[in-house]
């Protein structure tokens, strides 16, 4: 079982997390975390707070000589923006509230945020001690868990990406899995690969940034190389399409989770909807199928085939021209608070839905090969694969 738990404010002094569960022998530098928390700080959209974090995770606990341990992995990432805000986290009560400022509370609600539930059910009289915590900024934390989970798949050839295939009105042709060249994904601004449907989308967050508004998205998370087996059709908790649709829908902003094509299957009878089982050609893949609609899951379960989510995430709800709002203190109307945001975060949520997906496979994983080693695991892993195919090959 793979546990983990982030803490952090976003302009407090910075983000912990720990990752428990993972075994013992499995490489883990911090330049490889890196690499994925720099993926989710690029992407075309964000605001002036990325010019100022540079993040990185520092390993402090569960590794040794570069190799984990198999006791809790715990990691630090400095909010390098504290020093701008440390006398105004501290302020714990200020005299006149109609100042707002990063010294002041904050009073005037922005629809769409944590704001005004966050104040109602915790008893706040600044808007701050909530949407702090209910900042996106938490996801860093989540990627270099993610960062982890990630590490342990790749001993196991499971491989995860993500791209995006919609910015507002702009909408990229889902390209068949096998044709996506991920490098381009990788170095494309709004991690798309097709390079003018890029340039389109990147002109519509251009044209939301001038009218002092924001723009959503839909993206796609892609697992290769999953094992068949992982989760359980017995229990609805247990089932791997629930716990992958949780995941994703806990990342801030996202509204709607669908496992493959199910958006797009509406209109399909049932013929055209199953993934036709065939023939096995290839020696190393237990099963085959004719196409992967449902995404890799059938009765809660992976089938073998690349697990396949996506998600749409809202249009941002801090708006440059802000909305129509009323004050926590006055129920007078006011316009609603606006510092700074971003305007697009559909990119950088496709890396934090590779490591949501990767978290939730890593503890299914585990879950299903157990093991306090990775060799002891890959026995497990082993011993497994040899089994599966077109007959049951147990003794
Ligand atoms: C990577 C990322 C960056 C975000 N940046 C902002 C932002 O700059 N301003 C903002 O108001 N919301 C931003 N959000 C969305 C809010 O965190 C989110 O809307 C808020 O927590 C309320 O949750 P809900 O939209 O799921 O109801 C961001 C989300 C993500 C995933
Ligand atoms: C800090 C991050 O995202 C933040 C998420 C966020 C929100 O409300 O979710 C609001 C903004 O915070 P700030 O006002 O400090 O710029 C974003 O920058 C990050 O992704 O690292």
């Amino acid at each position: 079982m793979i546990r983990w738990f982030t803490a952090g404010e976003s302009h407090g002094q910075g983000l912990m997390v720990i990752v428990e569960g993972v075994p013992a022998y499995l490489y883990l530098d911090e330049e490889y975390i890196a690499h994925h928390l720099g993926r989710r700080q690029r992407g075309y959209g964000r605001g002036g707070r990325q010019q100022i974090e540079r993040d990185h995770a520092h390993i402090q606990t569960g590794v040794r000589h570069g190799y984990t341990l198999g006791s809790p992995i715990g990691m630090l990432i400095e909010n390098r923006d504290w020093v701008n805000w440390q006398e105004a986290m501290a302020v714990e009560y200020v005299e006149n509230p109609s100042q707002e400022g990063r010294n002041q509370r904050v009073t005037r609600i922005r629809p769409g945020h944590a704001d005004l539930p966050g104040a109602m059910k915790y008893g706040f009289h600044d808007v701050r001690n909530s949407l702090e915590r209910a900042s996106a900024r938490e996801t860093a934390a989540r990627v270099a868990a993610g960062a982890v989970a990630m590490k342990l798949l790749e001993e196991f050839g499971i491989k995860l990406h993500s791209h995006v295939l919609s910015i507002g009105r702009v909408k990229a042709n889902p390209p068949d899995q096998g044709a996506i060249d991920w490098d381009a994904v990788e170095e494309s601004p709004v991690h798309c690969a097709d390079s003018d449907v890029a340039d389109q989308m990147m002109a519509e967050v251009d044209a939301a940034r001038e009218a002092g508004d924001t723009v959503g998205g839909v993206v796609e998370v892609i697992a290769e190389g999953v094992p068949i087996g992982l989760g359980s059709h017995v229990h609805w908790d247990r089932k791997i399409d629930a716990k992958i649709s949780q995941a994703l829908m806990s990342i801030n902003a996202v509204k709607a989770v669908s496992i493959g094509e199910g958006w797009d299957l509406l209109d399909r009878w049932g013929s055209e909807f199953q993934d036709v089982i065939e023939p096995v050609t290839d020696p190393d893949r237990p099963w085959q199928r004719k196409t992967n609609r449902a995404g890799g899951t059938e009765g809660g379960m992976t089938s073998g085939t690349p697990l396949v989510a996506r998600f749409v995430i809202k249009p941002i709800a801090t708006l440059h021209n802000p909305l129509p709002s009323v004050d926590l203190d006055t129920g007078e109307p006011v316009q609603a608070h606006f510092e700074r945001s971003d305007v697009c975060q559909a990119p950088p949520a496709g890396v934090i839905g590779e490591a949501m997906m990767a978290l939730v496979l890593a503890d299914a994983f585990m879950e299903k090969f157990g093991g306090d080693s990775i060799p002891e695991t890959k026995r497990n892993f082993e011993g497994y694969q040899a089994t599966v195919g077109p007959r049951l090959r147990y003794s």
